[in-house]
């Protein structure tokens, strides 16, 4: 709803639904009370419209856009049209974010002024919609074409400073907002609106090429997404038609997007991002009543590509931070690493100088574990050896504070094992960030058997304030995210055996969305490690794995990434891998004829018979063998919701959010439908062990319930 209160001859609109202030239909409807009856009021001179609470407002609804729903009316734009015909000064006093439809009511103000940390913006584009209520039409007019593409095709948020520079604010003011948004319109009672409404301002005029420019830099930098491409057509419309012809585009633009299927799947992105951040134990502390522990300073132990990634994530979220190796030089490249990705992050505008010189003051070097003997919580990125950690560990465990908590970077190893060495193993957790750390968004959180709730909700909460996505995990083989990449790496391998070249394998991948094919990204992480992974585990077997190894416990394996370890392609660091390079380092992946005379000589050797595979084939056997592996996690307990599968996919792997996830993509599909593929690829190829059918997806696929159902249908478990 919305508040209506009058100070004096100022009319105070309060939009109240926290706690964001989305413009559910009550705050819409209330609103247009509001401005009604501070408009029919002849005591009234002047309005001010502030939201209650931190925020002024998230814009739209989204819940609404929801399936099937139609937004009732009145829209934002009939709520606020009676703002833009006022003749009473109306005046947004923006705090917190002014987002979507909140800036466009903003918009349809004559004034906007804002705190210092205020933030405005158009993210439509990330839920797969456009500005629908004159956002497109009216930006352009208030700070130009040129300024509205970026804003509105990124979705970027506006800090205040710049939204001032771009002309979106009027003021910035630091003391109470309503207060200052009482005496500013006041300050402007009397003085001419008509330059002030925005629909009748000019708008410049701009050639078409612009468009046309922008259309391909778009389609480049947000491949696959459609809302970005529909917004340029409504910007576009407002460049070539009359206010009220451009508005009628924008809402048939907006109408075609928000029942699409993109939308439907980032909106749900969305909603799954913030489902996960609500955690849950098998004890049955949670996100609700479990606290987490201020980290007022932290460590990390070791300086190598993941620990340097791991700090600068610290230092510029303003943590001080102690990076421990023991070695200098190592210490003094890690050092190097981490200002040449602070460079790149000021030449890409992403901070400024002065933002990079004031984290790295906050960042203390050393080679001295004692240094770690005050922090709050040490990440070990160390490499993957469970002795080596052991070690680390008990030496924390003494040098630390008591209530320090610490945290492993480990990608596979035991969790509990790693606790073991410390007399705190409740305040033991995994950590897990994906590679290059400091860009990847999602810090998958591995808790123990001894993990106390107050440690998960304190790397969660970390999680949050070094703006990752952290999802929380259960310790098994791998945990979840790269246990679910065993099943998909695997299938591609059978794929290539069986006549996929890999380069098909990954066109599938990347036509579908992933940002890299499989193979590519084999290449980036060198494929020496899974060649040493996959030794060393087969020696905890007492197995001895060779080039003519084909079957390991019954189960089909293959070996060809090993055998072009051994001829020394190791991917991009050798300049040869499944790809040709050129040379060592370098990004451009030729496929290479070399490559598949060795996948020829391979297959010669074992006698496989090579057939044609469609694309329809491939993707669906690399998307359903860890689709059913997700679904074991999800019966396993391992995750709590199918939503934390979808985050780890979307952050961790690029899974394009316009597919919102694997279990949303599996939802589309219909379970009956996965399920039924599923038994017949277990049937087809009985030595895979990936294809036994999860005995979750078999019950759930009996229920045909959406996605929004499953995990209250897994917790009660009545119908399952
Ligand atoms: C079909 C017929 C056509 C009809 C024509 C209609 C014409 C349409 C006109 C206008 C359309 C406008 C489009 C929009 O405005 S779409 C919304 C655009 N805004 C956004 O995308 C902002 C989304 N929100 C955020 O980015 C963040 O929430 C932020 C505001 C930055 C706050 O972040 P933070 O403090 O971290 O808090 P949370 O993200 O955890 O959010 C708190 C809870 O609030 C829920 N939430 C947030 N925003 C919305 C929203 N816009 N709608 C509904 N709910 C929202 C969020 O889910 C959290 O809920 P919970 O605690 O239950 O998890």
């Amino acid at each position: 709803m919305a508040n209506y209160t009058k100070r004096d001859e100022v009319a105070v609109i309060e939009l109240n639904n926290p706690p964001v202030n989305a413009l559910s239909f009550e705050v819409r409807s209330g609103l247009q009370n509001a401005l009604k009856s501070a408009i029919d009021d002849q005591d009234v001179k002047c309005i001010v419209i502030h939201g209650k609470g931190k925020n002024f407002s998230a814009g739209a609804d989204i819940k609404e856009f929801g399936a099937g729903t139609k937004q009732q009316k009145p829209w934002i734009t009939d709520a606020c049209r009676l703002a833009d015909e006022s003749s009473k000064p109306v005046v947004a006093a923006i705090a917190g974010t002014a987002l979507g439809g909140g800036l466009e009511v903003a918009l349809f103000c004559h004034y906007r002024i804002g705190t210092p940390s205020c933030r405005v913006g158009f993210p439509e584009v990330q839920i797969g919609i456009l500005p629908g209520a004159g956002g497109t039409q009216r930006l352009p007019r208030l700070i130009g074409v040129n300024s509205s593409i970026d804003m509105i095709t990124s979705g970027r948020h506006v800090m205040a400073e710049e939204a001032m520079k771009l002309g979106i604010l009027d003021k910035i003011v630091t003391e109470d907002i309503i207060e200052e948004g009482v005496k500013f319109a006041k300050s402007v009672v009397g003085l001419d609106l008509a330059h002030r409404i925005l629909k009748n301002r000019k708008i410049e005029a701009v050639s078409p090429k612009v468009f046309d420019d922008e259309i391909s830099r778009v389609k480049k930098k947000y491949k696959g997404y459609i809302a970005p491409l529909f917004c340029l057509k409504a910007i576009q419309a407002s460049v070539q038609l009359p206010y009220d012809a451009s508005m009628e585009q924008e809402l048939q633009l907006f109408q075609h997007l928000v029942g699409s299927n993109q939308a439907k799947a980032q909106q749900y992105a969305f909603f799954a991002e913030r489902t996960s951040a609500r955690w849950q134990l098998p004890t049955g502390a949670n996100s609700q009543n479990a606290s987490p522990l201020p980290v007022k300073t932290a460590g990390v132990i070791g300086a190598g590509t993941m620990g340097a990634g791991i700090a600068l994530c610290l230092i510029t979220s303003g943590i001080p931070t102690v990076l421990v190796e023991q070695d200098q030089k190592f210490l003094e490249k890690g050092i190097k690493t981490m200002e040449g990705d602070l460079r790149g992050s000021v030449a890409l505008k992403k901070m400024t100088a002065e933002q990079a010189k004031k984290a790295m003051l906050i960042l203390k070097p050393s080679v001295n574990f004692e240094d770690l003997h005050d922090v709050d919580l040490v990440i070990e990125a160390v490499y993957e050896n469970l002795a080596l950690k052991k070690e680390i560990f008990a030496k924390l465990d003494k040098i630390c504070q008591p209530q320090t908590i610490l945290c492993t970077n480990t990608s596979s190893l035991d969790i509990d094992m790693i606790a073991e060495a410390t007399k705190r193993m409740d305040k033991v957790v995994g950590t897990h960030f994906f590679a290059p750390a400091y860009i990847m968004k999602l810090q998958e959180n591995v808790y123990g058997k001894n993990t106390s709730a107050e440690t998960v909700a304190t790397v969660m909460a970390l999680g949050r304030r070094i703006r990752k996505v952290p999802v929380l995990v259960g310790t098994c083989e791998s945990f979840a995210a790269n246990r679910m990449l065993h099943p998909y790496v695997t299938e591609a391998l059978y794929l290539v055996e069986e006549g996929a070249s890999p380069y098909e394998v990954d066109q599938v991948l990347e036509d579908f969305g992933m940002p890299m094919g499989m193979f590519r990204v084999s290449d980036l992480s060198g494929l020496d490690i899974g060649y040493k992974v996959r030794r060393e585990a087969a020696k905890r077997q007492g197995i001895d794995l060779t080039l003519g190894t084909r079957f390991v416990n019954g189960e089909r394996v293959c070996l060809l990434a090993d055998v072009l370890v051994e001829k020394g392609r190791l991917g991009i660091k050798s300049g040869k891998g499944w790809y040709n390079y050129g040379s060592p380092g370098k990004k451009e992946a030729i496929p290479d004829p070399e490559v598949l005379d060795i996948i020829e000589e391979h297959c010669r050797k074992f006698g496989i018979k090579k057939q044609k595979i469609s694309s329809q084939e491939i993707l669906e056997r690399m998307q359903l063998a860890l689709i059913n592996e997700g679904f074991r996690i999800l019966e396993e307990g391992i995750v709590s919701k199918p939503e934390d599968i979808d985050v780890i996919w979307i952050y961790g792997f690029g899974w394009p959010k316009y597919m919102g996830g694997p279990m949303f993509y599996a939802n589309e599909m219909k379970l009956k439908n996965v399920y039924r593929k599923i038994c017949d690829f277990h049937q087809k190829y009985p030595f895979s062990i990936h294809w036994t059918p999860s005995k979750l997806l078999a019950r759930l696929s009996e229920t045909d319930l959406p996605i929004s159902n499953w995990t209250s249908l897994i917790n009660s478990n009545s119908k399952l």
